[in-house]
């Protein structure tokens, strides 16, 4: 199992986490939709699921939330199983969760205030005390003095706000989020995603955040699963991730580069038909069979055709506001496309000459 360890902090704790599965699956019919997911989410940690859709990131949420009851495995909450295949099944009230839906979920017929106090109401709580706890969860997330308005007269953003006042009003110890920011212009999402982040770190909730968005997965989780096919691909802080992917489904998948077969000679690395070792000898593992490297952006440099150990010519060159995105073809069959960020504009047709930083290559074990 993969112990979710937090960013900037030390390993977990000896605290029980707060959320763990055990060897969960869950299948559609006959059609395997989750295979063998573990985790252990502990106490105030933000743990992230990214992958593509379809990936079963929805459904592992749901499973969590207590909409659908697993195949295999367990679920546990604080330490108490709330979900088996056969055998125990805590329905969603019984769970302690707050929930933030892609589309908000809030009842246009009632308010503001009466949207965000209505957990409370369900739990039987006095109306002044409601009234008090609504307030401050409007107060913190911004939207002081918004409780007698309904939620058509607000922004989509402020919609959202309000929805994230319900989710955290009956002060959860877990907070589920279900692409919360993808109806939202990419400004506003930027601007939620770092209001979220001192929400959660500020209430010391943990939250499990479902997204298909590599940056806004990073900008708030101390952890991040990266789903394929499944399963976990891989469960690592946001800098391990970018630093040292486990597998090229990952690196592909958070685009961090280039991904090679190369073939080892004896003067170095050489990609299939090319007119010169791509990389030099020493580099990467005992070179006894083809093996598949990373070559992410930041291993890579344009300089002078004298010193360079790559040459190849750009095919495209696209200004990304505080950097120059090139993209440059190296001959061989078929030809490989690299892709690095310059200071300068690279024309297209211009050959130019690359440098490799090879210690920041990622080789993987398995054959290509
Ligand atoms: N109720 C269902 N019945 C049958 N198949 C389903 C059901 N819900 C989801 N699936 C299938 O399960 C797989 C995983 O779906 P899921 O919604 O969990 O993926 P996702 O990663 O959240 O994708 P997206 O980002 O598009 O929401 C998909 O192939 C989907 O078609």
């Amino acid at each position: 199992m993969n112990a979710v360890e937090g960013r900037g902090h030390l390993a977990a704790t000896a605290a029980s986490p707060i959320l763990e599965a055990r060897g969960l699956q869950q299948s559609y019919g006959d059609k395997p939709v989750l295979r063998d997911i573990g985790f252990a989410l502990q106490p105030g940690r933000v743990l992230a699921l990214l992958g593509p859709s379809g990936c079963g990131k929805t459904t592992l949420l749901r499973l969590v939330a207590g909409l659908l009851r697993p195949t295999g495995g367990a679920l546990l909450i604080d330490g108490r199983v709330v979900a088996e295949a056969e055998g125990a099944f805590v329905p969603p009230e019984g769970r302690g969760l707050g929930m933030v839906f892609q589309d908000y979920a809030l009842w246009p017929h009632l308010s503001v205030g009466g949207n965000v106090g209505f957990p409370l109401e369900m739990r039987g709580m006095a109306r002044a005390e409601r009234e008090r706890r609504v307030t401050a969860a409007l107060a913190r997330v911004g939207l002081d003095g918004f409780a007698r308005r309904k939620p058509g007269e607000l922004s989509g953003g402020q919609q959202q706000r309000v929805a994230i006042a319900r989710a955290i009003v009956a002060e959860p110890r877990l907070v589920l989020f279900d692409e919360p920011l993808s109806n939202l212009d990419r400004e506003l999402r930027e601007s939620l995603v770092g209001e979220i982040a001192q929400l959660v770190a500020g209430l010391g909730l943990s939250a499990l955040y479902v997204t298909h968005d590599q940056a806004e997965a990073f900008a708030l989780a101390d952890s991040v699963a990266v789903m394929g096919g499944g399963r976990i691909a891989q469960l690592d802080a946001p800098e391990a991730l970018v630093g040292r992917p486990a597998t090229p489904a990952v690196a592909e998948f958070l685009r961090l580069g280039t991904l090679a077969t190369v073939t080892p000679r004896a003067d170095g690395w050489w990609l299939p038909g090319g007119e010169a070792p791509i990389l030099p000898r020493g580099t990467g593992p005992a070179p006894d069979a083809p093996q598949q490297v990373l070559i992410p952006r930041r291993a890579l440099r344009l300089v002078p055709l004298g010193e360079a150990a790559l040459r190849g010519m750009v095919t495209g060159s696209l200004f990304a506001g505080d950097r120059h995105a090139v993209t440059v073809q190296l001959p061989g069959a078929p030809p490989l496309d690299l892709r690095l960020d310059s200071a300068r504009r690279a024309a297209p047709g211009e050959t130019v000459g690359i440098a490799v930083a090879t210690e920041e290559l990622c080789w993987f074990a398995s054959p290509p």
